[in-house]
C-alpha cells in the first residue's frame, strides 16, 4: 500500500520503518525542513531515534498535500494537542478512499474527544475507514526490531485486517478488533496510570505499590471505557493490560519517567522539559477525569494525578488520599 505517516517523532518514524519493512513505500511528513532532508538523504532521524538507520523505502517531506497525494493508508502520530490545529486545513488533500489510522494515545483537552473522533471530524472520515492502532508499543524497542504485538481497531473488520496486513513484519504481530472506543480509552488511560506508578516509584515505593496502582488503574480504564460503549474484555487485551504493563514497567516510557521525576520533587514544567518529547498522560489526565466525572464514575488514581500535576497536591498527600479510604468491595 502507498503509505503516508504524519509526524516524524519517536512513534511516527518507528511506524514508518515497520511499514517499510513490510514492503510498503512510505512518505513521512514532518514540519521541520532539515529533518525531512535528513530522513530522505541520510536515512536517519537523530533527534528522536539516534541509533536507527531508516529504510530507503522511506522519504520525507514538509509538503502536506504532496505527502497525502495518492495515499492508500494515512497514519497520524502527532501529539494529541496539536492534531486539530495542524491537520484541520488539509481535509481536501486526503484521498477519499484512504484508510486513516490513529497511532495516538490521548484525549483533547477542552473537548474531551479521542483522537480518532478528532480526525473523523476534521477530515470527514466515515467510521468504516477510521482505525486506531494500540498496544504495548514502546518505539525504542520496536526500532531495534524487538518483537511485539498490537491491535488495530475499526468498525469494519475487513479494513482492520487490511491495516494489520500492511504493517505485519516478523517482529510486529497485529491483531484486530471492532472495539474502537475500547482501544482509545485503553491507550489514553494507561498513560495516566503510568504517571501514578512513576510518581510512587519516584517517592521510593516498590512493586506492591506498582501492582496495586496498575490493577486499580485498569479498573478505572475499564469503567470509563464501558460507560462509553467499549467491551470490558478489551481491557484484558493488548490495548488494555498489555500496554499498561509495558508502560508502567519500562524506563523507556515517557509517562513513567515523567511521573518518577514528579515523585522526586520536580515541578510538572521541569519534568516536561527534562523529558523533551511527548508524555500524553500529563496532557490528557484532566479530560479523562472530566469524562469520568460527567458519567459519575469513580477514578481515584486519575483524580490524584490531576491533583498533583495541576492543583498543587503534595505527593505524600496523594498517597495517603489513595490509601486511607474506607474499606469496600473490590470491583
Ligand atoms: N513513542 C512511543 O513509543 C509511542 C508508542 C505508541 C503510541 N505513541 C503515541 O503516538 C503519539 C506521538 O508520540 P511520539 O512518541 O511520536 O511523540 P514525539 O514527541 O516523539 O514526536 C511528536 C512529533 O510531532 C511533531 N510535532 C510536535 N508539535 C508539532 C506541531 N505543532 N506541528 C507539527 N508537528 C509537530 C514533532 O516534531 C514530532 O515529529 C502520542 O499520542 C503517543 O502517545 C507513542
Ligand atoms: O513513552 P510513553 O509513555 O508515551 O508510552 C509509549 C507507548 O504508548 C507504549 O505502548
Amino acid at each position: 500500500m502507498r503509505c503516508t505517516v504524519i509526524g516524524a517523532g519517536n512513534w511516527g518514524t518507528t511506524f514508518a520503518q515497520i511499514l517499510a519493512d513490510a514492503g510498503n513505500p512510505v512518505v513521512l511528513w514532518t514540519h521541520v525542513e532539515s529533518r525531512a532532508e535528513e530522513i530522505t538523504d541520510r536515512h536517519t532521524n537523530l533527534r528522536y531515534l539516534p541509533e536507527a538507520v531508516l529504510s530507503d523505502r522511506i522519504t520525507a517531506t514538509t509538503d502536506m498535500a504532496a505527502a497525502l497525494q495518492g495515499a492508500e493508508l494515512v497514519v497520524v502520530a502527532l501529539p494529541s494537542d496539536v492534531v486539530r490545529r495542524v491537520l484541520a486545513d488539509h481535509a481536501s488533500s486526503v484521498p477519499r478512499s484512504a484508510i486513516v489510522v490513529s497511532l495516538m494515545k490521548g484525549v483533547e483537552h477542552g473537548t474531551d474527544t479521542f483522537m480518532s473522533q478528532v480526525l473523523s471530524e476534521i477530515w470527514d472520515i466515515p467510521a468504516q475507514r477510521m482505525a486506531v492502532l494500540s498496544g504495548p508499543n514502546l518505539a525504542g524497542e520496536i526500532i531495534r526490531r524487538q518483537p511485539t504485538t498490537s491491535v488495530v481497531a475499526c468498525t469494519d473488520e475487513q479494513v482492520a485486517l487490511r491495516v494489520a496486513g500492511a504493517c505485519a513484519t516478523p517482529y510486529f504481530r497485529v491483531f484486530t478488533t471492532t472495539d474502537v472506543i475500547g482501544a482509545e480509552v485503553g491507550g489514553a488511560v494507561k498513560n495516566v496510570i503510568a504517571l501514578a506508578v512513576g510518581i510512587a516509584q519516584g517517592v521510593g515505593y516498590g512493586d506492591n505499590t506498582m501492582a496495586s496502582i496498575m490493577t486499580r488503574g485498569l479498573s478505572e480504564a475499564s469503567r470509563i471505557g464501558v460507560s462509553l460503549g467499549a467491551q470490558a474484555e478489551t481491557f484484558a487485551g493488548l490495548a488494555g493490560m498489555g500496554d499498561l504493563i509495558a508502560t508502567c514497567s519500562s524506563p523507556l516510557s515517557r509517562n513513567h519517567r515523567l511521573g518518577s521525576l514528579v515523585g522526586k520533587g520536580y515541578s510538572l514544567q521541569q519534568a516536561v522539559a527534562e523529558i523533551g518529547t511527548t508524555a500524553e498522560g500529563a496532557k490528557s489526565c484532566r479530560a479523562i477525569l472530566d469524562l469520568a466525572q460527567q458519567r459519575g464514575i469513580r477514578v481515584s488514581i486519575t483524580a490524584a494525578v490531576v491533583a498533583v500535576l495541576y492543583d498543587g497536591l503534595p505527593v505524600p498527600e496523594m498517597v495517603s488520599r489513595l490509601v486511607e479510604r474506607p474499606p469496600r468491595a473490590e470491583d
